[in-house]
């Protein structure tokens, strides 16, 4: 079978990295290399190693794709760029779906390690759904990124799930706070509807599928119905009837409408830190 997906190197395959990577090797993902010491395996024709050391000779990849922590980039970017600098020759481009790392950072990184050599940095802000290809990434690249370069990452991301792109470097940590982190919100409601569920006496483990199946089923119908989400609300909710009790309660302007917006706020506050 023809490769949809061309030849990539992952520098870190943790939730994300790995979330990824299972998108892109259903995808008939070219030959690629993954480093993380911290995986036991991957499939084949895939080769799986521990460091930047172990990277094959001769190995070319047409992205390199950094999911580290934040915290890591500068210290990855570096190691990588002095052991194995032949890897930038083909001019792959850099994606970071790294919260908080700037395009200037990471440029500066690359520059502070190799001279003459300015690679485009894209950055993409995934979230973990994209390991069933349900994903949603936000994605941003300077204008003096190449429209090919573009179309690649648009490409990888489009593997894993739906792609946006952002004109504005700073509207990534906005995204980061609605889809990168939204996932995490909505098992925590998961938590919070199954707890409720066994308080109101049912068994652990009905309270387990309710809570999931109810989740994932209004998901799919906001997915496939083009009624807009208020909508889909409207249709459960019967006029003095059960629901209505309940999303009282929820969407009074103190409870669901301030905590959402104060949670996505902080959400966006620590991005924006992690930038500076
Ligand atoms: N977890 C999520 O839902 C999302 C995470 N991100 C970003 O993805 C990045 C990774 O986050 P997670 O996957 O959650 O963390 P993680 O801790 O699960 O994965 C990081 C992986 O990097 C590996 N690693 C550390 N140093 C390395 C090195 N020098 N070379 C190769 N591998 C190395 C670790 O062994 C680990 O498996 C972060 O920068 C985060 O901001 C972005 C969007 C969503
Ligand atoms: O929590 C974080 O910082 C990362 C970025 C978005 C999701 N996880």
């Amino acid at each position: 079978m023809a490769s949809h997906l061309p030849p990539l190197l992952l520098i870190g395959c943790g939730q994300m990295g790995g979330a990824l990577f299972r998108a892109w090797e259903q995808n008939s993902l070219a030959p690629s290399v993954v480093i993380d010491r911290h995986k036991d395996s991957i499939a084949a024709p895939h080769s799986l190693v521990r460091s930047i050391d172990e990277i094959p000779k001769k190995f070319a990849p047409d992205a390199i794709i950094l999911a580290v922590k934040p915290g890591k980039a500068a210290e990855t970017i570096i190691t990588l760029v002095k052991k194995r600098p032949d890897l930038l020759a083909n001019a792959p481009v850099i994606i970071s779906v790294m919260a908080g790392c700037t395009t200037t950072s990471l440029t500066s990184a690359f520059a502070n390690a190799i001279t003459g050599v300015t690679p485009a940095v894209v950055r993409a802000m995934p979230n973990t759904p994209s390991a069933v290809g349900r994903g949603m990434t936000g994605l941003f690249a300077d204008t003096d990124v190449g429209a090919e370069k573009k179309e690649l990452s648009d490409l990888l991301f489009s593997a894993a799930g739906t792609t946006v792109w952002v004109d504005e470097e700073d509207q990534i940590n906005a995204l980061t706070a609605i889809s990168g982190s939204g996932p995490a919100y909505v098992f925590l409601l998961a938590e919070l509807l199954e707890k409720a569920a066994i308080e109101q006496g049912l068994p652990q483990q009905a309270a387990r599928l309710l809570a999931r199946k109810t989740l994932t089923g209004a998901g799919e119908l906001l997915d496939q119905m083009p009624e807009d989400a208020a909508q889909l609300r409207r249709n459960v909710t019967s006029p003095g009837g059960t629901t209505a009790a309940a999303i009282e309660i929820l969407n009074a302007p103190e409870n669901w409408p301030a905590s959402v917006s104060e949670a996505v706020a902080a959400a966006v506050r620590r991005a924006r830190e992690l930038a500076a």
